[in-house]
């Protein structure tokens, strides 16, 4: 029925001010105004259809994005949005585009690396999109190991420029988005030759394209490397591949922030630190963590709308079947996916605060909190991304065989967002940079250093090495205090674990490689942590509106308890909780299920996604599901004729062969 709200019931339920929790979720009253506006924007502009993407050819498609990111350009400018309100309008698109890199990459890249002359020089052009740009360092023999790359930039003193070239085939450079098909500008990671010697890994911008007629320059070879996982997904981007043949660029084409080379060619290092190199990545990590919450949110929504809609079973004398909601099986898989989202958009806040903050600290030449911010950063894009992308999956199968339809949305998010687990940090390269940075914390205790930040509780290492949870009744583990001294206790016992393991080798760094599993793992643990303690701290803060801190509350203990019963082993293990105790938080833990229970659909209407961002029959506002997938499957292009393409080559013969065969 057109009109009628089938979740109405549901929403008359909620305990809480949904309008105030959509504040808490944007962030502010003011993000949430721009958020909203934007979205209703799109979502009735028909150029920004996206409802057949998944029927279409690569050609079409691409050609699709090209045409939208172009309408979504000319609406940014005809509208004069703000930086804010543009960024807002390409995030509502949802389409992977080359603008994600040249905005979220390339320019990040020039303003992070560059002099103030570079900044000035490229940020205008870039900002008016009078250049397109993108980020090519991964090549095709190496993207995790930076310090592998082969590309050369080697400086000519007679003409006052660098070489870059691609001395093998595994120099190519190889995936950077946008590369393929659109970007005129790149900025390239090359390796610094000087004089014969090898200087490292630095950055260059290299013009690719002419800009009369968009063809390669001379000495440059480009192209898409081809389909990627998934129908319509991910293929709009033109992920791409670049070769260099003694390619020449003018010295002040170097990023020359973190070391230059003179005119001389004298390479000089600046006071900042050589990793400022890979600034860029940290950057764009803090971002991606911000992005889990809203690729998670969505599924959640989904998953969520549709188990409130979907009845299975139950029913007695003809009545009404239960609402597979209702089933403890679906709440344990489906509420702590709801509370990881609301987890991951806090944690993803602080991080964004932390970035600012390292950010304004460099520039006054203060270095002491770049390792931590590396750290975290790494860390938690590892930890969010590959929850995310398992929550994603996890609410498909929430949704039943009618997940799998296209028409869930599902399979497409999925599939766009899977390599979130790859690009920017393999997400087990970078739990090993997080256990790295944990081992150096930990040798670091004995010598009076005391460690601060995200690894602070580190300095009450004999206490938590010692301590022991104070937890007798299941209402105990809603003590803030006694969530987080167990989730200290076990990061601070796994780490000295493996510390203590190590001393077992003779060379450290053998020991490292031999015991990665188990450091990866205390990695994991130190980052939960840091999840669960930022959203205790946001319930430190004053929040406004009916309810709506008890719903959060419930939504905290639900991600900390659950995390608890999913790595029980680690807790047992290292013997900070009982296996009583593990009784206990599990029998909270359903208690906590039955409180989120009946605010569920409340609190994914606070993420306030329109249909049109959603792309899902299943998770309609309205909850008119089966009319809608009904309509939906009759629009699939094998649906246009009765009797398909090929019956007459294909089926007829088959079926009088069949026939004659039976007449024999
Ligand atoms: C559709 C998407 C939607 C939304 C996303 C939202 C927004 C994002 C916008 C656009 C994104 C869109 C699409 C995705 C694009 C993806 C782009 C890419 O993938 S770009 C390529 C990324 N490549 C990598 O991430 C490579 C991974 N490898 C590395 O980072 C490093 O090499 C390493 C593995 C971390 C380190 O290697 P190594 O062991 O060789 O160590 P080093 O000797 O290099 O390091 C020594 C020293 O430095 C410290 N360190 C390392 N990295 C950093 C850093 N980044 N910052 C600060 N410090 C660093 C390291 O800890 C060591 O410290 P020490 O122990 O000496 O104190
Ligand atoms: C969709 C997509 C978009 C991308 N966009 C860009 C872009 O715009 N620009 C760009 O420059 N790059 C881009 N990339 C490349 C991306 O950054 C790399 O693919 C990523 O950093 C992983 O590197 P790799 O491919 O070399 O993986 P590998 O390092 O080869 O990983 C292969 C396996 O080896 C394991 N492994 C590697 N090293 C270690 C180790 N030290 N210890 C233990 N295990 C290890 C990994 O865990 C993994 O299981 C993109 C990639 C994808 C998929």
């Amino acid at each position: 029925m057109e009109g009628v709200d089938h979740l109405a019931s549901e929403r008359s339920r909620a305990q809480f001010d949904v309008e105030e929790m959509k504040v808490v979720w944007a962030g502010s009253r003011h993000a949430l105004e721009v958020s909203d506006r934007i979205s209703r924007l799109v979502a009735s502009d028909p150029a920004f259809r996206k409802d057949n993407r998944t029927s279409l050819s690569r050609k079409e498609l691409f050609k699709n994005t090209l045409r939208k990111t172009a309408h979504a350009w000319k609406r940014i400018t005809e509208l004069r949005l703000s930086e804010e309100e543009a960024s807002r309008l390409r995030f509502y698109v949802d389409e992977p585009a080359f603008t994600d890199l040249h905005w979220g990459m390339f320019i990040p890249a020039i303003k992070g690396q560059g002099t103030e002359e570079q900044l000035q020089k490229w940020l205008p052009l870039a900002y008016k999109m009078q250049i397109i740009g993108c980020y090519a360092q991964t090549e095709l023999g190496h993207g995790s190991n930076v310090q592998g790359l082969e590309t050369t930039a080697t400086f000519d003193p007679q003409t006052d420029e660098f070489i870059i070239h691609s001395p093998t085939l595994t120099s190519s450079k190889w995936w950077p988005g946008g590369l393929g098909k659109v970007s005129t500008h790149a900025v390239i990671y090359a390796r610094l030759i000087i004089d014969g010697k090898d200087y490292g890994v630095n950055g260059f911008i290299v013009q690719l394209r002419s800009m009369d007629d968009h063809l390669p320059l001379p000495g440059i070879t480009v192209g898409d490397i081809g389909m990627k996982f998934g129908s319509g997904a991910y293929n709009t981007m033109d992920n791409g591949v670049l070769r260099f043949d003694h390619v020449r660029i003018p010295r002040d084409q170097m990023l020359m922030r973190v070391s230059q080379v003179t005119r001389e060619g004298k390479f000089v290092q600046s006071n900042v630190p050589r990793q400022l190199v890979y600034g860029t990545m940290v950057y764009v990590r803090q971002t991606i963590v911000a992005d889990a919450s809203c690729a998670l949110s969505r599924a959640v929504c989904i998953a969520t709308r549709y188990s409130a809609v979907r009845r299975q079973f139950g029913s007695q004398n003809g009545g009404v079947e239960t609402q597979v909601i209702d089933y403890k099986t679906q709440q344990s898989r489906l509420f702590p996916l709801l509370a990881s989202a609301y987890a991951f958009r806090f944690v993803g806040e602080w991080l964004k605060w932390l970035y600012t903050d390292v950010t304004q600290r460099l520039q006054a030449n203060d270095f002491s909190t770049l390792p931590e911010a590396h750290a975290c950063t790494a860390g938690l894009k590892s930890l969010t991304t590959s929850a995310t992308a398992d929550g994603i999956e996890e609410c498909r199968k929430l949704c039943g065989g009618h997940g799998y339809l296209c028409s869930s949305g599902l399979p497409e998010l999925f599939a766009v967002y899977v390599p979130a687990c790859t690009y920017e940090g393999d997400n087990i390269v970078l739990l090993l940079q997080v256990a790295r940075f944990l081992m150096k914390t930990v040798s670091q205790l004995g010598s009076g250093k005391k460690p601060v930040g995200t690894t602070a509780y580190m300095g009450r290492v004999d206490q938590l090495m010692q301590c022991h949870c104070a937890v007798q009744r299941a209402e105990d583990w809603l003590k803030p205090s006694v969530i987080l001294e167990a989730f200290e206790a076990r990061s601070a016992r796994m780490s000295v674990a493996c510390a203590q393991n190590l001393t077992n080798f003779a060379n450290p760094e053998e020991g490292f490689l031999e015991l990665s599993a188990d450091l990866t793992e205390a990695a994991v643990a130190h980052c939960q942590l840091i999840v669960v303690s930022k959203f205790i701290e946001k319930l430190k803060q004053d929040i406004p509106g009916k309810g709506v801190k008890e719903q959060l509350e419930i939504l905290c203990n639900i991600y900390a308890l659950f995390l608890l019963h999913k790595h029980l082993g680690d807790f047992l293990k290292t013997g900070c909780i009982s296996p009583k105790q593990a009784s206990l938080a599990n029998d909270q833990l359903r208690s906590l299920y039955s409180q989120a229970r009946p605010n569920a659909i409340a609190l994914v209407d606070a993420f306030d996604y329109t249909d049109h961002f959603l792309g899902s029959v299943l998770g309609r506002y309205d909850g008119n599901v089966y009319p809608k997938l009904y309509e939906e499957a009759w629009k699939d292009p094998l649906n246009d004729s009765v009797v398909p393409d090929g019956y007459q080559e294909y089926i007829r013969p088959m079926l009088k062969q069949q026939l004659r065969n039976a007449r024999l």
